[in-house]
């Protein structure tokens, strides 16, 4: 035992410990880690500090950022010498639309929709799932977009066909540590170009529940682009629990963006905030940054539409060679700045789920099978 601290009992240590963490600031906390209840045991053990943390929502970074801003007060506080940190996930599952019944093992849907296609909708789903798992969730991908099916290129799985262990299922195509699955699989891009409405409503629907998700915190929906009857089709019969909208600064693409806002409203699908994507060209050759689709657009919607700006991402050419390699970004580049931005973004999208949302009891996942 450290000779300044025989006598901290451990309440008075635990108090110790509290005030630190409830001091900390981050954008993802709108209430400090004591309203969470997020400190789960403290204890100091031959001068080591134990301290382990149980969070709702994915925080890797902030976790990061908590023990590089904090470990020094407590070291000076407590007398430890070293600190043992444990960061658990318990992720909160979070109220749907209308009260509706979740999927089998499945945790929370967050809907990624555009108003119009090209904006990078797609691009910016299969990011978003993978630095929501490397922020500590346990992610999906279902690829929605029944008219342009890309998930399986950007995740090298073309070649991947889904499995039935029971004839009636289909067990998920895993890829960099994703549960995944798309219409690409099953049929030829031709093919899905034939399907109308109520068809493609119904085979995506189908896809949702038919998938032997595993244990999932968080499911990537990748909505086909646009606001037509198929989105709101969707956006109506699915258990989302909140949904994003990426758009460009372009005028055309906030015009169509405000659509979809509306669209989900109508439906009561809250909209977690908007993404920005391509808002900075940055120059492969000499870093030259160029507003290429203007600036400032995502910013004024979101003050009119009263919703958060959850990220920015920029026009970069290696986000595309990342993609078509089947490679994306965040798992072929981890300690690139876009990864950093990616992954600010999903801390975001985990935050503002949680804590614009009402939280359920989870319920007892269970497969059919
Ligand atoms: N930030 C970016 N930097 C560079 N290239 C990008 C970026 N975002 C998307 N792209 C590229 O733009 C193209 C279109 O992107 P993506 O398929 O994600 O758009 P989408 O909105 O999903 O399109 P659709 O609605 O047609 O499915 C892809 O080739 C993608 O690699």
């Amino acid at each position: 035992m450290n000779p300044f601290t025989p006598q901290t009992t451990p309440e008075a240590l635990r108090e110790k410990v509290s005030r630190v963490l409830g001091a900390f600031k981050h954008p993802t906390l709108k209430r400090d880690l004591t309203v969470l209840k997020a400190l789960h045991h403290s204890a100091l053990l031959d001068s080591t500090l134990h301290i382990e943390l149980v969070m709702p929502f994915a925080w890797q970074s902030g976790f990061a950022e908590l023990k590089e801003s904090v470990s020094a007060e407590l070291l000076r506080l407590t007398g430890a010498t070293a600190i043992d940190w444990k960061l658990i996930h318990n992720i909160a599952t979070m109220k749907r639309v209308k009260d509706q019944t979740g999927v089998s093992g499945v945790r929370n849907l967050i809907a990624v929709s555009s108003g119009k296609g090209g904006v990078g909708k797609s691009s910016t789903a299969v990011n978003l799932a993978l630095a929501l798992a490397a922020e500590g969730g346990r992610v999906g991908l279902l690829d929605a977009d029944i008219y342009g099916p890309s998930i399986p290129t950007m995740l090298g799985t073309t070649h991947e066909r889904p499995t039935s262990p029971d004839g009636q299922h289909m067990a998920p195509i895993m890829a960099h540590g994703l549960a995944t699955n798309s219409i690409g699989y099953m049929v030829t891009e031709d093919n899905a170009m034939v399907w109308r409405g109520p068809m493609a409503s119904k085979a995506l629907l189908q896809l949702l529940t038919d998938t032997l998700w595993s244990e999932l915190d968080y499911l990537i929906l990748d909505m086909p682009p646009g606001t037509g009857d198929i989105q709101l089709t969707l956006a109506q019969n699915i258990p989302v629990t909140g949904a994003l909208v990426v758009t460009t600064p372009q005028d055309i693409s906030l015009a169509d963006a405000r659509k979809g806002i509306v669209m989900f409203a109508k439906v009561g699908v809250p909209v977690l905030g908007i993404v920005e994507n391509m808002s900075m060209h940055i120059c492969s050759h000499c870093g030259h940054l160029e507003a290429i689709f203007g600036t400032g657009g995502a910013e004024k919607l979101t003050e009119q539409y009263q919703c958060a700006l959850l990220g920015q991402l920029p026009l970069h050419i290696s986000l595309r060679e990342d993609l078509d390699r089947g490679e994306p970004t965040v798992v072929s580049r981890p300690e690139s700045e876009f990864t950093e931005m990616y992954r600010q973004l999903a801390g975001q999208v985990a935050a503002q789920l949680y804590w614009q949302g009402e939280v359920i009891l989870t319920e007892i996942a269970f497969k059919a099978v």
